[in-house]
C-alpha cells in the first residue's frame, strides 16, 4: 500500500465527480498506437479469449500490424489540440464543473481515461490529495457493457486495493434511457435535419461487441436497441424510417448484427437514396465516429449508389447533453450535501473538541 496524506481531524467532507472515458493514443503514430493498443487489448474485459493464446496473438500478430494502420486513420481526424476523444472529454468535464457550480454545487470535477492518460488511478490519487472524501464515478458510456462500464469499475477497484483511506464511492452504470439524454439526442437530430434536410432513413450505429457476450448476459445489446426505439419515438419515426446497426467489428468471430457498413451498402443497392447517421453509443466524437462512420461508411454508401449521407455529430459540448449529464450527476449525488456551505465556526468548534480530547491535529 502506498503512503498517504496524514489524517487530519475535523476536515469537512468533500465531494468529487470523476468522468471516465475510454482513452486514446497520445499521438497518431505507430509507436503511440502500440502503447495504447497493448494496454487496451490486454484488458480481459475487452477480449475474452484464454489469456495465453490471446497474448501470443496480440504480441505476435496484432501489435505488429495494427498500430501503423490505426495511426494512419487517427491522423485523418487528429485536431491541433490532440485526439478528438480527449479534446471533447476534457471540455465536457470543464463544462460540467461550470454547470454544477452554477447550480450551487461545491464539488470538483475531473476526467480520467481507462487506457492512457490521465489514468483513473492518478486522478483518484489527485482527488484524495485535494481532500475528496466522496467520489461519484460517471463512465462516459450511455449503455452498460462489461467491456466498458465494468472495466472502469475494475480500475477503480484496483486503485482501492492499494489505498488505505478510501473515499465513499458511487458508480453510474448507465444513462441511455434518461429522458433528458434522449431529448438532447432527438433535438440534435431535429437541428441537423433543419439545417441539412431530412433523409429517407435514420441509421443509429453503435459500437459492436462479440455476439456471444449477449448470450453470456451482457445487457449492452438490449440497451442499444432500447436507445434506438426511444430516440425513434422521440422523433416520431415510423418503424421503416429507422434502423439500429453495430460497427467496429474486430477479428473473425461473429459480432452483434446487423453490421453498419454492409447494412448501408444493402440499403443503397435496394434503392435508398439518402441516409442520416447518428452514433448514440458515443458521448463524444472519436476515431470510430469521425473516421469509420463519417469517412468509411459514407464512402461505402455513396459508392453503392446512395446519393446523400449526412452525419449527426455526437453530443460533445451540446448544452442540452451537458445539462442531461448534470441532472444525472445531481440525481446520483443525493444524500451527499454538496450544496452545504461549510460552516467555518462549526468546523472550528469540532476541531476544538477533537483537540480537547487529546487527539493530535
Ligand atoms: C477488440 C475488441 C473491442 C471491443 C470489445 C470494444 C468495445 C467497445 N469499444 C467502445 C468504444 C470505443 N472503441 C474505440 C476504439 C477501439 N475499439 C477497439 C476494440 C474493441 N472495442 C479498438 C482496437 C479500438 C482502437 C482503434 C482501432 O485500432 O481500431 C473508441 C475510439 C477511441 C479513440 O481514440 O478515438 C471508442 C470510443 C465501446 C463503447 C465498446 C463496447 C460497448
Ligand atoms: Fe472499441
Ligand atoms: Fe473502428
Amino acid at each position: 500500500m502506498k503512503p498517504e496524506p496524514a489524517y487530519r481531524h475535523g476536515s469537512a467532507p468533500k465531494t468529487a465527480l470523476l468522468f471516465c472515458n475510454l482513452g486514446t493514443p497520445e499521438a497518431p503514430t505507430a509507436a503511440a498506437l502500440r502503447t495504447y493498443l497493448a494496454q487496451f487489448l490486454s484488458d480481459p474485459r475487452v477480449v475474452e479469449i484464454p489469456r495465453l493464446i490471446w497474448m501470443l496473438i496480440l504480441h505476435g500478430i496484432i501489435l505488429r500490424v495494427r498500430p501503423a494502420k490505426s495511426a494512419a486513420k487517427y491522423a485523418t481526424v487528429w485536431l491541433p489540440e490532440g485526439s478528438p476523444l480527449k479534446v471533447w472529454t476534457e471540455r465536457q468535464s470543464k463544462l460540467l464543473q461550470g454547470l454544477l457550480g452554477e447550480r450551487g454545487h461545491r464539488l470538483s470535477v475531473r476526467y480520467a481515461m481507462r487506457y492512457g492518460q490521465p489514468s483513473i488511478a492518478a486522478q483518484l490519487d489527485a482527488l484524495r490529495t485535494e481532500g475528496a472524501t466522496r467520489v461519484l464515478v460517471l463512465p462516459a458510456y450511455p449503455q452498460y457493457s462489461g467491456a466498458t462500464t465494468a472495466s472502469v469499475i475494475d480500475d477503480v477497484a484496483r486503485w482501492s486495493l492499494q489505498t488505505r483511506h478510501l473515499p465513499e464511492l458511487r458508480f453510474i452504470n448507465r444513462y441511455y434511457d434518461q429522458p433528458q439524454h434522449i431529448a438532447a439526442l432527438a433535438d440534435s437530430v431535429r437541428r441537423h435535419w433543419a439545417e441539412h434536410g431530412r433523409s429517407d432513413k435514420l441509421v443509429m450505429s453503435f459500437h459492436g461487441m462479440p455476439a456471444r457476450t449477449l448470450a453470456l448476459g451482457d445487457p449492452y445489446h438490449c440497451e442499444c436497441l432500447k436507445t434506438g426505439r426511444l430516440l425513434a419515438e422521440a422523433l416520431g419515426l415510423s418503424r421503416e424510417q429507422w434502423l439500429v446497426t453495430f460497427q467496429s467489428r474486430f477479428g473473425k468471430a461473429k459480432w452483434l448484427e446487423p453490421y453498419t457498413e454492409p447494412s448501408l451498402i444493402k440499403l443503397a443497392q435496394e434503392g435508398l437514396k439518402s441516409v442520416t447517421l447518428i452514433c448514440p453509443g458515443f458521448s463524444a466524437d472519436c476515431l470510430e465516429t469521425l473516421e469509420e462512420i463519417n469517412q468509411e461508411a459514407r464512402e461505402a454508401f455513396l459508392h453503392a449508389g446512395g446519393q446523400r449521407f449526412s452525419y449527426v455529430p455526437c453530443l460533445n459540448d451540446d448544452p442540452a447533453g451537458l445539462r442531461a449529464l448534470a441532472d444525472l450527476a445531481e440525481q446520483h449525488l443525493q444524500g451527499w450535501p454538496t450544496r452545504e456551505v461549510a460552516d467555518a465556526s462549526a468546523l472550528a468548534a469540532q476541531r476544538e473538541r477533537a483537540l480537547a480530547l487529546g487527539a493530535k491535529d
